[in-house]
């Protein structure tokens, strides 16, 4: 098992910074944008393609591993978490940065087995930051150790939040309600990277304190989850009770104390899960 996880790391390792040449490469082409699940849902051509190499080059070297990744959901495929071995993959996470130069795009690739992160990877590729988790192995940047910071008052704390792309009225009253509790405490800061990935590598590297956000998908975080709880942190539903990667709810913090002091400012609402199957023939 060893070996195993420590080859899928060195090709996760690999192939995204593979990915992140391309997407720093298509930065300077004209980038054609669409849409998926909603007008601010974005999707460019250059998500695609890096899907597709991650996927091709996974696929010569784990010819029996299996796939979630964010495009080919998009197109059809299913998304759902088995016990075998899946890597769950975010080409471009930051599509609404990468579409506007904001500079913060990141590639995410998480890799579980029986349903448990056991390898994350994400690769902010326009700092060059490459971030890996390896369970029990400890959190990295460029190599170098990660520990969350070491603050357990809320009110001295950065919260990094999202505001997705829901746009429904009682989605975004939720959004603002805990936006607002939250800021009121009050808190040194909110802020937002706008990619759930180098959010919960801010996480990490103890930069915040904490990070939630409701409506984001798997390929999101399930790298990015693994680089908190290697560093030292917790990862929780946004009621205080178990994390589930498919829930499309989480709540990442440095400790349990600023966690649950998030938990009684949040108001929470239910997305539809990741796994479960809404209209037919398509997984949203
Ligand atoms: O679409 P994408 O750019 O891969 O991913 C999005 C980003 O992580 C964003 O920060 C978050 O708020 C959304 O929920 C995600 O869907
Ligand atoms: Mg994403
Ligand atoms: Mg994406």
């Amino acid at each position: 098992m060893a070996d195993i996880l420590q080859n899928v790391m060195d090709h996760a390792v690999a192939v995204a910074r593979k990915a992140g040449e391309v997407v720093r490469e298509a930065l300077s082409d004209d980038r054609k944008v669409m849409t998926k699940s909603s007008a601010v849902d974005l999707v460019t051509q250059t998500d695609q393609k890096v899907e597709k190499l991650i996927i091709q080059s996974v696929k010569e070297k784990f010819p029996q591993h299996r796939f979630i990744g964010e495009e080919s959901v998009a197109a059809g495929e299913p998304s759902i978490l088995t016990d075998d071995p899946t890597w769950i993959i975010d080409p471009i996470d930051g599509t609404t940065n990468f579409v506007h130069a904001f500079p913060f795009v990141a590639i995410s690739i998480g890799f579980t087995i029986n349903k448990r992160v056991e390898v994350g990877v994400v690769y902010s590729c326009l700092e060059d930051k490459m971030f890996t988790a390896r369970r029990g192995g400890g959190a990295f940047c460029n190599g170098e150790p990660l520990q969350v910071s070491d603050q357990t008052d809320v009110h001295r704390s950065i919260i990094a939040t999202e505001f997705g792309s829901n746009r429904d009225p009682e989605v975004v009253d939720k959004i603002f309600s805990s936006l607002r509790n939250i800021l009121s405490l009050p808190v040194h800061g909110v802020r937002g990277a706008g990619t759930a990935a180098v959010n919960l590598s801010l996480v990490a590297s103890g930069c915040v304190e904490a990070y939630y956000e409701m409506g984001m998908h798997v390929w999101d975080i399930a790298a990015g989850s693994l680089l908190v709880l290697e560093a030292g942190g917790i990862v929780m539903d946004v009621d205080g009770g178990d994390a589930d990667l498919m829930s499309r709810r989480i709540l990442a913090a440095n400790n349990r104390s600023v966690a649950l002091r998030l938990v009684e400012q949040i108001a929470p609402y239910r997305p539809d899960r990741d796994d479960v199957k809404k209209i037919s023939g398509k997984w949203w």
